[in-house]
């Protein structure tokens, strides 16, 4: 498994605005479209491409274009909605799939209550957005939900991500032999006894949408 973590004076930038507290709903959910489309671009420098034929007014010339089948996009729901206006920006032709998934607040166990995907994803290169990776179990059952649909190559894009949680998802999926990337704005520290990342943003999902 591979794992990038961001660098850039930008998204530290924006990510220090989107951890204050003081930032409102609005402010917060502008800052995470504004961090995938930094990050998107780290994450689909392998997606795949293939020659094509064009003429310029001056010469004929072979360039490239996105694949087909073109990439699925898969925000894990609440929070990942939050992320997919920036990443459908930068990949137009993508198809999304919507997976929900939320987190058990006393046992960190993450359930499947909806799910909008293709049956068959044999094939395809699948983008999966969510803002935290915590304990990683959200994204553990997120990839392998993929993977056992025939996804061949799967990137996770997260605004941050906890070491934990890391280590978790490569123990987890070592049995898996498709590629599979980790894409984050930042590297946090660690988790705390409620399973949060310190210091983190607090709860996502209730910083984009309000609390339910
Ligand atoms: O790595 P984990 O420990 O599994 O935690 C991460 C998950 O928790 C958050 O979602 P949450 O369950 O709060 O749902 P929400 O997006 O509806 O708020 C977050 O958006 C991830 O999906
Ligand atoms: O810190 C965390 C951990 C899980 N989910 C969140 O939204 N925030
Ligand atoms: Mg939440």
């Amino acid at each position: 498994m591979r794992v990038h973590v961001a660098d850039h004076p930008l998204i530290t930038h924006k990510l220090t605005y989107l951890r204050d507290k003081r930032t409102d709903s609005p402010t917060f959910r502008r800052l995470a479209e504004e961090l995938v489309t930094l990050l998107a671009y780290e994450a689909t420098r392998d997606v795949r491409v293939e020659p094509f034929d064009i003429e310029t007014p001056v010469a004929p010339t072979t360039g490239i274009k996105l694949s087909n089948p073109k990439p699925l996009i898969v925000p894990i729901l609440r929070a990942g909605l939050g992320m997919l206006e920036g990443m459908v920006r930068l990949l137009p032709s993508a198809e999304v799939g919507f997976l929900g998934m939320q987190r058990n607040e006393e046992t960190l166990e993450a359930i499947t209550y909806a799910n909008r995907l293709p049956d068959d994803l044999k094939g395809r290169q699948c983008y999966v957005i969510d803002p935290m990776l915590a304990t990683g179990g959200t994204l553990v059952d997120a990839i392998r939900y993929l993977a056992d649909r025939g996804a061949d190559d799967i990137t996770a894009v997260t605004l941050l991500a906890a070491p934990e949680g890391v280590k978790h998802v490569e123990e987890a999926l070592a049995d898996l032999t498709i590629p599979i990337t980790i894409v984050t704005g930042a590297m946090d520290e660690r988790l705390n006894e409620k399973g949060y990342i310190v210091p983190g943003l607090g709860d996502a999902g209730d910083r984009l949408y309000g609390v339910v």
